[in-house]
């Protein structure tokens, strides 16, 4: 479980996030959304433990980021917009070697059934990932969070640069780690995908969570009023 409780950060530029108060329960999907500079990465980074809160209280299943970052780093996956992977070695082998860093010996069968569960192709499993897509990319990004057995994932604009049918893999592929038992943080701009994508939605704006919504109460139409109402109050 995620839970922020009244957290402030100040930058010595200025406030990013102000009295954020966020619960996210395990098995859900929630997005954060807001333009830029509204505070989405120092959330992440908040939750990472790469930043301490100036007041307030971050804790995943009740242990602080900031304080525990050994334990954290366990159970915690992040995955950026653009996933980083050695363009040269292919899928098994890049998923083989982030699990060795993280400690994670599998076979070569096992990490090609996880390829295939986060949506791989088994006929790109063995190709060199410099031919693969961006949504290929974050598939293998998604299959070594699955790998770590990570509880929290983290994810930057996940559906950014996605066409139509990868970005639906990807609601899908999230939905299932959910049901298994994941609690899923995103951040984003893009507010139609984030209501196909989450349960919940929060906007933020200069810090502050100005509204909550459940996406499957509010209509694409609704959201996009309710968003673009905020941003230009
Ligand atoms: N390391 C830092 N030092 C100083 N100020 C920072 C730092 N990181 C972020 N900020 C400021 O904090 C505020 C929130 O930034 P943050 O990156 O969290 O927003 P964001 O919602 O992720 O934006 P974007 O969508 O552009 O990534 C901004 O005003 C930003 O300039």
């Amino acid at each position: 479980m995620i839970q922020l409780s009244n957290v402030t950060k100040q930058y010595k530029s200025g406030t990013a996030l102000k009295g954020l108060t966020l619960q996210i329960d395990q098995g859900q999907i929630y997005a954060l959304l807001g333009s830029n500079g509204a505070g989405k990465t120092t959330t992440i980074n908040l939750l990472l433990g790469f930043l301490n809160p100036t007041s307030g209280e971050v804790t995943l299943d009740g242990l602080s980021p900031f304080k525990d970052r050994k334990a954290i780093s366990k159970r915690v996956a992040y995955i950026p917009e653009n996933v980083s992977l050695y363009p040269y070695l292919t899928g098994v082998e890049n998923l083989d070697y982030f699990c060795s860093l993280a400690g994670i010996k599998k076979s070569k069968q096992a990490l090609k059934e996880i390829l295939t569960k986060c949506g791989l192709q088994s006929g790109a499993h063995t190709q060199k990932v410099a031919g693969y897509s961006k949504g290929m990319r974050q598939k293998v990004g998604i299959a070594i969070a699955y790998a770590k057995e990570a509880k929290v994932l983290l994810l930057d604009e996940p559906a950014s640069g996605l066409d139509p049918a990868a970005s639906n893999e990807l609601t899908m592929l999230l939905k299932q780690l959910a049901k298994e038992g994941a609690t899923i943080l995103m951040a984003s701009h893009d507010l139609f995908r984030v209501r196909e994508i989450s349960d919940r939605i929060g906007i933020l704006k200069k810090g502050e969570l100005v509204r909550e919504l459940k996406a499957e109460t509010v209509s694409a139409n609704e959201l996009e009023k309710v968003y673009l109402d905020y941003m230009q109050a």
